[in-house]
């Protein structure tokens, strides 16, 4: 796993917005082979869709053989609700991209058949060769997607009824009306998230201290999800300065070390690949 520590919001933003262009681009995506990209909601990725349209917009970026996964969805919610996470995505990236809407894959919390819809779900992703790079947002119990704490780290796409202290989180986008907040969602599983070939996993801000702490310098734990990266060959978690409050300075020295030495060891891999080498490591200092 790397951590890498940027000033603020919006300077991790413009990191992992760079660091997937990289990705798309290196990857020369085609209607045939197109790059599979997992994405959040949330307030800590919008400066990341901030970034990600600008490089659109400034021609160095294009969505047009991207396919995109949605984390998850709110059950019950209607889709044009201001609040669904249909809504979301395309008020915040997609409409302001130049992605088909359709290859832009997010989960029905409204279908007849919630069940089959995470399954088809699960299916439509192996379908599709699975996922290259998925990016995720933690909640302030450590959850990722919507896999809140207690949740299996075997899980898969399914229905999850959502912790207290996630509605009352969320409740800020629903008036604070905790009773307007759906008490249950879809969300793909930990094991989804770790079946991907690339993890990103963006965390901001003081009030998230604790479960970053938790998930990188503790054991891997069912009660605070996101630990189970630990287990990803590939993972990458990009913080702000307040998301280190709670970490040992040890931990952050280390990280920082290896960042400088990062470049090095990503340039041997994209030589050795570019000679047509099968990299199984995938590039990572980890
Ligand atoms: N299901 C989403 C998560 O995927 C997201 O990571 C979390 C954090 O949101 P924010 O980034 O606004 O703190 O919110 C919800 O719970």
């Amino acid at each position: 796993m790397r951590l890498i520590i940027r000033d603020d919001s919006p300077a991790v933003g413009q990191y992992i917005a760079n660091y997937i262009a990289k990705r798309i681009n290196d990857f020369a995506p085609t209607p045939e082979r197109p790059f599979v990209l997992g994405l959040p909601t949330g307030s800590s990725p919008l400066p990341t869709y901030k970034f990600l349209i600008q490089l659109v917009k400034d021609g160095k970026l294009s969505f047009k053989n991207v396919v995109t996964f949605n984390m998850d969805e709110y059950v019950g919610l209607p889709e044009d609700h201001p609040e669904s996470y249909h809504t979301f995505m395309f008020r915040e990236l997609f409409s302001h991209i130049d992605i088909p809407p359709s290859q832009v894959n997010i989960l029905n919390g409204n279908a007849k058949d919630l069940i089959g819809e995470c399954n088809a779900y699960e299916a439509k992703i192996k379908a599709h060769g699975g996922i290259e790079l998925f990016l995720g947002g933690i909640g302030e119990d450590g959850h990722i997607a919507f896999n809140e704490p207690g949740s299996s780290l075997s899980s898969r796409t399914r229905i999850k009824t959502l912790a207290y202290d996630t509605i009352l989180a969320n409740a800020r986008f629903f008036g604070n009306d905790i009773s307007k907040v759906p008490r249950m969602a879809l969300t793909v599983g930990v094991k989804t998230v770790l079946d991907s070939r690339e993890v990103i996993v963006v965390v901001t801000g003081q009030r998230k201290a604790l479960a970053l702490s938790k998930a990188i310098e503790e054991g891997i734990n069912h009660l605070w999800t996101l630990s189970a990266l630990q287990l990803h060959p590939w993972a990458l978690i990009v913080v702000d300065e307040d998301a280190t409050a709670e970490l040992h300075v040890k931990t952050v020295k280390y990280f920082k070390s290896i960042e400088r030495v990062q470049d090095e060891v990503e340039a041997m891999h994209e030589k050795f690949r570019a000679t047509g080498g099968q990299d199984i490591t995938g590039g990572q200092d980890a």
